[in-house]
């Protein structure tokens, strides 16, 4: 079954507990938590205290994106009941195979996303090890951009690797996803996509929900 992860980074803050409650109650299936810290990527968004704010007001797992610098040192802050997956950056991690292992410790699920070009073979000694795996359909720091196509053959390389060689890790798709691009991008091998601007960014955001429900 493929997933839907609207991105809280194009929610209003201000309201951000009442807009959770509606992508939950139309049916998304995870929290997209956009970390970013001005120094990996020109901007900076909210960290851990933000999403903790959300604990008790919504099941939904959370779905750490951290797009920063000395990650081991924070991973354990974003570390609650709700965190399903954490995910680091390959260009950001100077010891990979290690942080994967401390995500892992925690019994969440550890990812690794990778800038438009960084190449999937980057991630070859490391895939077995792997929950996820997040291809970034644009440069990350900002929400509301429009999508790189060349992420499509980046997401059907790694489908063909994992099936080629039995690894059963996920594959998510982050950046200028919309209703139109949506299908595509699945049929390309996707299992979790992430929605931030389409979503957040429309009139009825539990309408939105439910209209990428049925293009999933
Ligand atoms: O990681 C991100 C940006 O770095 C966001 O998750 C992503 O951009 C989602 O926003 P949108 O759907 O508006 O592109
Ligand atoms: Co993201």
């Amino acid at each position: 079954m493929k997933k839907l992860a609207p991105s809280i980074l194009s929610a209003d803050f201000a309201q951000l507990g009442a807009e959770t409650e509606k992508i939950e109650k139309a049916g998304a299936h995870i929290i997209h938590v956009d970390v970013m810290d001005g120094h990996f990527v020109p901007n900076i968004s909210y960290g851990a205290t933000v999403m903790k704010s959300l604990l008790g007001k919504t099941k939904l797992p959370f779905d750490v994106h951290l797009m920063i610098e000395n990650a081991d040192k924070y991973i354990p802050d974003f570390v609650t009941e709700n965190t399903g997956y954490i995910t680091v950056h390959q260009e950001a991690c100077t010891h990979l195979d290690r942080t994967i292992e401390f995500i892992k410790s925690f019994g969440v699920k550890a990812g690794v996303a990778l800038n438009p070009a960084t190449p999937p073979q980057t991630l070859e000694y490391v895939a077995d090890k792997l929950d996820m795996v997040l291809v970034m359909s644009v440069n990350p720091g900002f929400g509301g951009q429009s999508f790189i196509d060349n992420a499509l053959t980046k997401i059907k390389k790694l489908d063909d690797f994992r099936k080629k060689n039995n690894l059963d890790f996920e594959i998510e798709v982050d950046g200028g996803v919309n209703l139109s691009n949506v299908r595509e991008i699945c049929d390309a091998g996707t299992d979790i996509i992430v929605a931030g601007s389409s979503i957040f960014g429309a009139e009825d955001i539990g309408n939105r929900v439910g209209e990428f429900l049925e293009l999933l």
